[in-house]
């Protein structure tokens, strides 16, 4: 029998208070053990209260959460033993140390004192030289570093990051990527929220992109790229031009409003580029500079979000994987 998912969300949804605002709508997704997810949105899309419904500080309105095959309405307390949370904001007594409160973490999920333990998330996260520091001497980049720390000491088996890098510097990001891609490859299955499209196409496996409380699409982050990803060719002429080659323009290639610059969105199976470009230079067009741009995360997504690609968005939202029974 193969394992059960790492995390499975069946129409979970969430209304705040008494003006009903929907957080989350019916949200069905399905995370693999060992894998990284990665949710993006816009601000106010729901991811928080996704991961708080997960984590207990959002209690759903309805819908089941399973956490590696465990019912949390059956048993809310084992299965959450298995989560760790880098939450947005930081949340630790600061009168304690920092190794003192990755103890007192450790005892909070029902762990013994590991010393081995704290001392390996300290180095990963070049903490070290702190461990004795009172935490509210911290810099906020180390109280940064001390919630990842936290939210990992107990060795969890699925964890969450809330816009982990959110304002902190270059090195401590390029930190934490690593030390993502080394739980990943042990085996840890990470969930991880951001605003840096950067982030998740580093990092991520499979992409979700959620808005207005409803998952959009749910994505191989390499099919997405290529599937929704183009190349983009762009010419700049000399001087400008009235209308392109009449067969790249059935193409696909469009004109600027100053006729300076042709763009022609290279797609598999299309027109090729560089015919594109033969045309233009046999015709005499005044071809000045040429280059290409792939398309990137952050373009594919502001068209998920403007709605562009509907369909794709419903069938691979049909190809999720089928509930566990
Ligand atoms: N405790 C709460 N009470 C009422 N409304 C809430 C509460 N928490 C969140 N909301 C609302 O629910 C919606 C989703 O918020 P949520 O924090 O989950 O979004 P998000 O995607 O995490 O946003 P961000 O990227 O800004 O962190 C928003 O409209 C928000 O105002």
């Amino acid at each position: 029998m193969s394992s059960p998912p790492a995390l499975e969300l069946r129409g979970l949804s969430k209304t705040y208070g008494d003006n009903k605002l929907t957080a989350l709508s019916d949200v069905t997704l399905s995370i693999r053990p060992g894998e990284i997810f990665a949710l993006l949105g816009p601000n106010g899309a729901g991811k928080t209260t996704l991961i708080g419904s997960v984590c207990g500080l959002v209690k759903k309105t309805s819908g089941k959460v399973l956490v590696f095959g465990h019912d949390l309405d059956e048993d809310p307390v084992r299965p959450r033993y298995q989560i760790g949370l880098v939450p947005q904001e930081v949340n630790f007594d600061p009168f304690f140390t920092v190794a003192e409160s990755l103890y007192i973490q450790q005892g909070y999920y029902g762990q013994p004192r590991d010393e081995a333990r704290v001392k390996e998330v300290l180095a990963a996260l070049n903490l070290s030289h702190k461990a004795d520091a009172i935490t509210r001497a911290l810099s906020g980049g180390m109280k940064r570093r001390l919630l990842i720390a936290k939210a990992l000491v107990h060795k969890p088996k699925l964890v969450f990051l809330d816009e982990p890098t959110a304002g902190v510097d270059v090195e401590l990001r390029r930190d934490l990527w690593n030390y993502v891609r080394r739980l990943a490859a042990e085996g840890t299955t990470i969930v991880l929220t951001t605003h840096y499209l950067e982030e998740a196409e580093e990092l991520a496996d499979r992409v979700g992109v959620i808005n207005e409380g409803k998952l959009l699409l749910v994505e191989d982050k390499r099919t997405l790229l290529r599937r929704l990803g183009e190349k983009n060719l762009i010419v700049t002429f000399t001087a400008p031009v009235s209308t392109p080659p009449e067969a790249a323009r059935q193409a696909g290639a469009t004109l600027s409003a100053d006729g300076l610059t042709l763009t022609y969105p290279e797609r598999e199976g299309g027109l090729p580029g560089n015919d594109v470009l033969r045309l233009l230079y046999t015709q005499g067009f005044p071809v000045g500079n040429v280059e290409t741009r792939s398309s990137r995360l952050e373009d594919i997504l502001i068209e998920i979000l403007r709605g562009k690609p509907a369909a794709s968005a419903a069938a691979a939202l049909n190809a999720l994987p089928p509930a566990t029974p």
